[in-house]
């Protein structure tokens, strides 16, 4: 699935349109493929009112009155601008809309506008798409917060009217919707923190755009399980443990052991060949029993926190560093010699972006891939930005930082990003509120380290690192976990479940 601009997909529309030539065929094709669904969501016996706005949208939801009121379903339409505000194509829907014996009351002919919301047991929201631009004027604004106040069950065409389609807004007024049928490619705002919401619950429909016009116009992609089955690691009968990387994970101090450990195992558990862990000995002596399987080093410390050493880093194909590794200076000066010395892809998690805060200068010296996974706030501050910025453009930013700084970066959240240094995107959708706690970063990192480490492209290990990461919290929450109990060494143990389910 391909996430889209309001811009690529207006070129995407344009050149179906024009180039191709599908013309008033694509409304029609939308209508259509919207009415469908919409079917399955409502009664024969509900009152379903279209409302009906000034763009191409607006025709949209002629074309479902249309379609709704020839299969005998009580339909009716409350257009609220004048008609000479409607385009050519959508006053063309309109009139075989009402050729078809279609009713419409338009907002200003009367003040019943609010009794017909009110009366409906389905509200069709084709008031705006992805044409809104700033804050919803009248009188659209006073009809989208009655419809919120009174209307039935809503149901949004292509996007919730007078939400942004694109990142970067800043106030918008919108739909609250329920549901949301979204048109060919989902846009960018369906995966902000701040807008997902609106959408309610979503799901696309193909109305005959080609489906190379869509690829070659999006520039991001949800990395899904149709992603992660052609691309997983594939397992050759005859290889040895030395096939599946030598990784290394560098963590832990003497307070926080238990997420370094979690890190070795779920490497382990995602296929890793070979691993080694370089913590304090302390920790090494609390944590080692928990995966015998891995290989222990004792690195030097001092008050309980690793400091510079000497550690074995040119054999290996994968080394992890941070997690729960604390931020004291002299670990930093540790991560310095890390990033100098790793001649394999590098991964940089926890407190190791803490410690990287006055390093950043280093990334871009480095040869090898450097991965990092910051959730927001490790971002914000990686950017030394609010939050709430950064919450409403995360494609950008993540963007931004991974061309300047050459690295690949994994900004995690209900919807994680996945960014390339040459700026390639993808979003992994899997997972669910059980991965809200303490540890799942520390499993996440792990499941990276293993994934790239086993012949793939770095951006598609990533991609499905996350994909197994939220797969496995879904498969267990499936098979008896709930949101509230998942752990994050339950997301470890599931990820058996996942490579069972894809193999
Ligand atoms: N291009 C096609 O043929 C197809 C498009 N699809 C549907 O069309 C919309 C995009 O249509 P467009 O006309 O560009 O935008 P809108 O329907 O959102 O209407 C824009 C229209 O609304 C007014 N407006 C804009 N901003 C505001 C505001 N802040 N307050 C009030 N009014 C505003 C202004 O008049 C604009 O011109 C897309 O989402 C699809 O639903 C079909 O699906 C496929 C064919
Ligand atoms: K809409």
């Amino acid at each position: 699935m391909f996430i889209v601009t309001a811009k690529e997909m207006y070129d995407i529309d344009h050149c179906t349109m024009e180039k191709i030539g599908f013309g008033k065929l694509l409304m029609e094709n939308a209508g259509r493929a919207v009415a469908e669904k919409v079917r399955q969501k409502v009664n024969a016996a509900d009152k379903i009112l279209i409302v009906v706005g000034p763009g191409n949208n607006g025709g949209d939801g002629y074309v479902i009155a249309r379609t709704l009121q020839n299969e005998q379903y009580r339909v009716s339409v409350l257009q609220v601008v004048p008609d000479q505000k409607l385009s050519e194509q959508v006053q063309f829907f309109k009139q075989l809309y009402l050729a078809c014996n279609g009713t419409c009351l338009l907002l200003d002919d009367s003040a019943e506008w609010k009794q017909v919301i009110s009366e409906a047991d389905v509200v069709i929201d084709s008031l705006l798409g992805i044409g809104v631009d700033g804050l919803v004027r009248e009188p659209l604004a006073s009809v989208i917060a009655f419809i919120n106040e009174k209307g039935g069950k809503i149901v949004s065409v292509d996007i919730p009217s007078g939400l942004p389609a694109d990142e970067g807004a800043e106030a918008f007024t919108s739909i609250q919707a329920d549901e949301t049928i979204v048109i060919a490619a989902p846009k960018t705002s369906v995966f902000l923190p701040h807008t997902a919401n609106y959408y309610g619950n979503w799901e696309v429909v193909s109305i005959g755009h080609p489906q190379t016009l869509i690829s070659e116009n999006a520039a991001c992609f949800v990395a899904d399980d149709v992603f992660f089955r052609t691309t997983m690691p594939k397992r050759d009968v005859n290889s040895h443990k030395g096939d599946h990387g030598k990784g290394l994970v560098i963590g832990g101090c003497d307070n926080m052991p238990g997420s370094f450990a979690m890190t070795v195992r779920a490497a382990l558990r995602t296929g890793a060949g070979l691993m080694t862990a370089v913590s304090t000995e302390k920790v090494i002596d609390r944590i080692a029993c928990l995966s015998p399987e891995a290989m222990y080093q004792i690195g030097a410390s001092e008050k309980g926190h690793l400091i510079a050493d000497d550690l074995p880093l040119d054999d290996k194909d994968g080394v992890a560093f941070g997690i729960g590794v604390g931020r004291e200076t002299k670990t930093a000066a540790l991560l310095e010699s890390v990033l100098q010395e790793t001649t394999c892809p590098l991964i940089i998690d926890g407190d190791g972006l803490y410690l990287l805060q006055n390093q950043l200068a280093r990334l871009k010296q480095r040869n090898e891939p450097t991965i990092l996974t910051p959730h927001m706030g490790e971002m914000a501050r990686l950017l030394e930005m609010d939050i709430s910025d950064l919450t409403r453009s995360p494609f950008r930013y993540a963007r931004e930082f991974a061309e300047e700084h050459h690295v690949y970066v994994v900004l995690k959240g209900k919807y994680t990003i996945i960014t390339s240094p040459d700026g390639n995107q993808a979003v992994s959708t899997t997972g669910n509120p059980g991965l809200a706690k303490g540890g799942s970063g520390d499993v996440l990192t792990g499941i990276i380290l293993a994934m790239m480490m086993q012949s793939q492209s770095i951006f598609q290990s990533l991609c499905n690192a996350c994909f197994v990461h939220g797969m496995s919290a879904d498969l267990q929450v499936q098979s008896g976990h709930s949101y509230h109990d998942l752990l994050a060494t339950d997301v470890i143990e599931g990820i058996a479940s996942v490579y069972r389910t894809f193999s």
